[in-house]
């Protein structure tokens, strides 16, 4: 696993993969310097009228549900519709499952067009399974360790890979597991950490063909820039801006020697 890691980390670098995301008015500027600082290439857009253009130069697609409106989720719809035809990888981030009809309605709707991968914290994940959960809005009530046997049932009946993120992250594919145990709890007081997990998983998406081991190493990644720049920042703000250094400058010596990466079978 920690081979893969290093390999696709080199190849994401050499390639420098074209990432579209329609994501939240939020993190907009976050994720797209997060997908530079690791060496792919963001664009952010989510006017109807291109989607279709779009999505055609794009080599993966991130669709986040963040600040959804009644325009946007058009553009999401047509936007997963043409990824699912034309096999570009899309990752869906379900930010805010469970907190209001509309948003699982929509989720419902996006699930059609078969999302390649599906990133989201633990609350988020369970109400997507349709555990009867109630969500704290955007962050998660629950821990990943809870979310876990729904993940497993929202992987094989949406036949996508499921990420758990949370202390632990949980990478599900059918009957695989991955278990991530690196990143810091400072990451859980910014926003939009899940948000840049999610682009960072769809620039692997792009270069890796196996949608896994693409997200394992996007989750690797960010939970290891996550540690490193925890070791020096003071507090949510300057996590916030040495994540873009940590990122840019991880080296494959520091996956070997930190990835908290285990396949089980459990
Ligand atoms: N307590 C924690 N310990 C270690 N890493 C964490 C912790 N909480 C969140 N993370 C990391 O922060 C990132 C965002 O995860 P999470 O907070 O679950 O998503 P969201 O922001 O969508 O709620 C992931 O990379 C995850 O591993
Ligand atoms: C606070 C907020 N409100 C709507 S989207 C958003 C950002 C959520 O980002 P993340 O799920 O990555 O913390
Ligand atoms: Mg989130």
């Amino acid at each position: 696993m920690k081979e893969s890691v290093i390999k696709n980390l080199k190849i994401l670098r050499e390639k420098g993969p074209l990432v579209q995301s329609i994501t939240n008015y939020v993190v907009m500027n976050n994720t797209a310097n997060a997908l530079l600082a690791i060496g792919a290439s963001p664009i952010m857009a989510h006017a109807k009228l291109e989607m279709a253009d779009m999505v055609k130069i794009v080599n993966a697609l991130v669709v986040n549900i963040g600040t959804l409106d009644e325009f946007w989720v058009d553009s999401m719809l047509l936007a997963a519709k043409e990824a699912n035809e034309r096999n570009t990888p899309w990752v869906l981030d379900p930010v805010g499952a469970g907190a209001t009809p509309y948003r699982n309605d929509t989720l419902t709707r996006l699930l059609t067009f078969r999302p390649t991968i599906i990133r989201g914290n633990a609350s988020e994940i369970m109400a997507l399974a349709k555990a009867n959960v109630q969500t704290k809005g955007v962050d998660s009530a629950h821990s990943s360790d809870e979310a876990l046997a729904f993940g497993k049932q929202l992987s094989k009946e949406a036949s996508a890979v499921v990420c758990i993120s949370g202390a632990v992250d949980y990478v599900i594919d059918g009957d695989k597991l991955t278990r991530i145990k690196n990143g810091h709890e400072l990451m859980g007081k910014v926003t939009g950490m899940g948000c840049t997990a999610t682009a960072l998983v769809a620039a692997f998406a792009a270069v890796e063909p196996d949608p896994y081991l693409a997200t394992v190493a996007g989750m690797t990644v960010m939970g290891l820039a996550g540690e490193i720049a925890a070791r020096k920042a003071e507090g949510p703000g300057t996590l916030q801006l040495y994540l873009y250094d940590a990122l840019y400058h991880l080296k494959e010596s520091e996956v070997k020697q930190w990835a908290k990466v285990e396949e089980s079978d459990d």
